[in-house]
This record gives structure tokens, C-alpha cells and sequence, in this order.
């Protein structure tokens, strides 16, 4: 029978199944951060047992790590967090990804760098964005610290098997429009519950055009479409990524793995659960208004008014996002304002982000209203971006150029938006005080990110571009 690419992986990891019932998977690579670990580790203490396979995970530090001054951790509950994590991976022979590695990053930055993710693995981690490693053409999906342990423990986990949902993305993105924009358009049109209970399986023409980088971008934010996965299959593009990374086999063994690898691509006539489309050819840059990912809208568009929504509880709910974010409705989105921006995180911290935000920065300033930050997602991304000199393009723009980790994604670490402050971010979460208490996120591509940092204020990039050259 014909099978779908997540029905094959699916099929390949099954240990256990009853009908009516969870089944038991076999988990390829589990990934380890510090704030989802403490407690699992714990558990295998007072119990007594080991990390069944060490050699399947990996962990790194990214959180609580400070971006200034990274050894010199202050908050109390960020240093035990670390701390912890360094002694239990001593203790269970666990790599880890330390403060003084170069790889330490972002736990979904890292993994994809290394060549840990490969296509028709599983892959788990306690933390929700576990859906970027999806992009490779991996099972890869988010679970509880109680789950965490389970792994450690045993290398499988209980699952109920999702159903499949292909989101189909016609045509091409246009120049100025990118994965981020695609993936906050998505969310926008069809909300951020339309893929409960699914995997989503990502495909058409847009997403077979878009480099790796850009497939984990649209992957790393399935969750905020409510998703259990995303998945892209492997194609050439894949092959080119991984080929001589640390982690991937080498030479001959590399050849077999592809072939392998090929198999996985979904089968003519296989059969989705549901399937959506979406137009990328009429796509343009995005930006959020609200408190949820969905709460989106085009640049050029406006606050939107609560009254035109069509049910009462998205009218509520548009409501108390305007009010939270101290906007007007009917105002465009290019005279809203900024105080801060944030160019970083698991879905925007790679190279190729930071190039694209570079090449925006190159030869302007940041308004002198705005503070601006680039964070990269790992210490690799931080010296490959140094190699090509982005670095200095940033800070002879007036940003700050700093460390890698989570950074102002989420309040954990020193880099937080004080009370009322605006800030355009290419995270991936918006939700009241994610950045800092009583902070208000609008999330963005990088491109858009550093335009709004030039301008002050939010403004189509595809524009500003033009503009620019004109005055040149
Ligand atoms: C802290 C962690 C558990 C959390 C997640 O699961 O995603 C964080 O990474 C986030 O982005 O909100
Ligand atoms: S960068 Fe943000 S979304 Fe990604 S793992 Fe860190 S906190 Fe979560």
C-alpha cells in the first residue's frame, strides 16, 4: 500500500502496538537541554538506573546562558539549571555541549549542525521546537520531562500515532518574502490550532526551492500551528547539507545512507488525513499585531478591528491582544513604532539568517529610539559569521553582537524587554510577556527585523530596499 513519509518512519520505529492503545517507538537521538532535564536525571538517580544509550544523546546549554559575559551566570535558578546539567551528564556519560564548546547553541541549532539529525530518525527533546529537525525528513517532536526520563532510561516512548496533514505550498516566494513570512502567513490563514493531532507534511514547489536553513525555519514553527511534527522530505538539498558533517556517516557508508534516505519520500497515491493549500507567489513580508502567532498580518496591512472578526471569541481575544500591545486598530503596521529588536533565536539564529540581516544592516544605523541585538544560535554560527565579517557590519550598524543561546526568545537569561517595550523579534512565540514582563513582541523575518531597527518603526522591506537604493 502506498504510504506516506511519516506513515514509512512510523512504521520503521514501532516496537509495540495494540489497538486502542498508545504504541510503543523506538527514539533515534535524544537531545538534552537544561531546564526540561533536571528532574528526569533525578528520576533515573532514585531509581537506580543508567542512560540506556549515551551514544544517542546529547546535550547543550542555551536558556539560562547569559549572551554578555557568559561564564558569569547571576540568577540563582539559571546557574543551578547549568550546573546541574553539567554534573548529570559527568554522571551518566552523557556529551555534552558546554559553555566553553564551540558547539554549544541553541539545542536545535546544534543538533542540524553537527549532522546529529538525519533523515527517517526519530528525534526527541524536551522542548517544544523539536519540530525544526523535521526539515531533514525526521521524526522529530517535543516531550514532557517525565517522557525525558522514559528515554533516558529506555530509548522508547509511549505515542499515540497523529494523523496527516499535507500543507501544500504552490508557486514561489517572491524577492523580500521569505520562510519566516511563509510560515507566519500559514499560521495567520489557517490559525494556530488547525494541525492539532497532526503531522504536518510540508510540500510543493516553494518548499522544495528553499535552502535547509529555510525548511527549519518553516518546520521550527509547526508547534505554533499546533502540530506534533513537521516534516519536509529529504532531497538533494538535504544530501548537500549533511554530506561531511561530524556526525553523518562518511564516504561509502554516506552513499548508502542517501540511498536509504531516498526511500523515505512519500508514495504517488499515498493518502494524507486532510491536506491545505497555500499561494506562495502572493505572499508578502509579515508581521504580527497580537499575542499568538496567528495574529498576523501583511506590512502594509493594518491593526485589524476586533468588531471584523467573524465569532465572538476571536473578537475577545483580538480585544485583549490590541490592548496588551498598546496598539489602535486601523493603524498601519508601518507607523507602529519600535524600542527594541532581536535578531536571533531556533528559528532565525542560523548563518544564513544572519547573512540576510547583514545584508539589509550593511553601510545604515540603527535609530537611536532602538536597541538591537544579533544573536547567533550557536558558537559555530558565531565564528562562521566573524569569518565572512558580518560581525562588523552589525556593530558598525549600532547593533550588538553577542553570544550564542536563547537570548531574548524567552525571559530566562539577562537579554528581557522591560515593561511596555516594543520589541520586532525573529522568535517564534509572541504570548504575553515572553520577552519580559508586560513586553510586546512582534515576531518577524531578519530582513524585517533590521529594516524596523533602521527605521524605528515597521516598514515593508521590499520597499526600504528600493528606498534605500534610490537614495544611494
Ligand atoms: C523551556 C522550554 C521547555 C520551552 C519549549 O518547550 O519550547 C522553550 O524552549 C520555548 O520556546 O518556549
Ligand atoms: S530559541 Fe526560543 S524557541 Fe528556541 S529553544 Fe530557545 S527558547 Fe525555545
Amino acid at each position: 500500500m502506498a504510504k506516506t513519509m511519516f506513515e514509512k518512519i512510523w512504521d520503521n520505529h514501532v516496537i509495540h502496538s495494540e489497538l486502542g492503545k498508545p504504541s510503543i517507538i523506538y527514539i533515534d537521538l535524544q537531545l538534552v537541554h537544561e531546564v526540561t532535564s533536571p528532574q528526569a536525571f533525578e528520576g533515573l538517580r532514585i531509581s537506580g538506573r543508567k542512560v540506556r544509550r549515551p551514544d544517542l544523546t546529547f546535550a547543550t546549554m542555551d536558556h539560562n546562558v547569559p549572551t554578555k559575559d557568559r561564564f558569569n551566570i547571576t540568577d540563582p535558578i539559571s546557574k543551578q539549571q547549568i550546573d546541574t546539567l553539567s554534573k548529570n551528564c559527568a554522571d551518566f556519560g552523557v556529551t555534552l555541549f558546554d559553555l566553553d564548546s564551540i558547539d554549544q547553541g541553541v539545542v536545535h541549532v546544534m543538533g542540524p549542525e553537527l549532522g546529529l539529525t538525519h533523515p527517517g530518525k526519530t528525534i526527541v527533546c524536551g522542548d517544544s521546537h523539536t519540530s525544526t529537525h523535521g526539515a531533514f525528513g525526521a521524526l522529530a517532536f517535543g516531550i514532557g520531562t517525565s517522557e525525558v526520563e522514559h528515554v533516558l532510561a529506555t530509548q522508547c516512548l509511549q505515542q499515540a500515532k497523529p494523523k496527516t496533514l499535507e500543507v501544500r505550498i504552490n508557486g514561489k516566494l517572491k524577492p523580500g518574502v521569505t520562510a519566516k513570512d511563509l510560515i507566519l502567513g500559514v499560521i495567520a490563514k489557517y490559525g494556530t490550532d488547525f494541525a492539532t493531532g497532526y503531522v504536518i507534511e510540508y510540500t510543493g514547489d516553494a518548499i522544495r526551492s528553499l535552502s535547509m536553513e529555510e525548511r527549519m525555519t518553516v518546520c521550527n514553527m509547526s508547534i505554533e500551528a499546533g502540530a506534533r511534527a513537521g516534516l519536509i522530505a529529504p532531497d538533494q538539498t538535504t544530501f548537500d547539507y549533511l554530506r561531511g558533517r561530524e556526525y553523518v556517516p562518511q564516504g561509502e557508508a554516506f552513499e548508502q545512507a542517501v540511498a536509504a534516505w531516498k526511500q523515505l519520500t512519500t508514495d504517488e497515491g499515498a493518502v494524507y488525513d486532510r491536506v491545505v493549500d497555500f499561494d506562495a507567489d502572493s505572499l508578502i513580508p509579515q508581521v504580527t499585531w497580537g499575542t499568538s502567532p496567528g495574529m498576523g498580518t501583511d506590512v502594509t496591512s493594518r491593526v485589524p478591528n476586533p468588531a471584523d472578526f467573524s465569532t465572538e471569541n476571536e473578537r475577545k481575544a483580538a480585544e485583549k491582544a490590541i490592548e496588551y500591545m498598546g496598539l489602535t486598530p486601523g493603524t498601519l503596521m508601518t507607523d507602529v513604532t519600535i524600542d527594541y529588536v532581536f535578531i536571533g533565536s531556533c528559528t532565525n539564529g542560523r548563518i544564513e539568517d544572519l547573512r540576510a540581516a547583514a545584508a539589509v544592516a550593511q553601510g545604515y544605523k540603527v535609530s537611536p529610539n532602538v536597541t538591537a541585538i544579533v544573536v547567533p544560535g550557536s558558537g559555530r554560527v558565531k565564528i562562521q559569521a566573524e569569518k565572512e565579517g558580518l560581525d562588523k557590519i552589525f556593530i558598525e550598524a549600532g547593533f550588538e553582537w553577542r553570544d550564542a543561546g536563547c537570548s531574548m526568545c524567552l525571559a530566562m537569561n539577562p537579554d528581557v524587554l522591560k515593561p511596555g517595550q516594543r520589541c520586532a523579534s525573529t522568535s517564534n512565540r509572541n504570548f504575553e510577556g515572553r520577552q519580559g514582563r508586560d513586553g510586546r513582541t512582534h515576531l518577524v523575518s531578519p530582513a524585517m527585523a533590521v529594516a524596523a531597527a533602521i527605521e524605528g518603526r515597521f516598514t515593508d522591506v521590499r520597499d526600504w530596499k528600493f528606498k534605500v537604493k534610490q537614495e544611494a
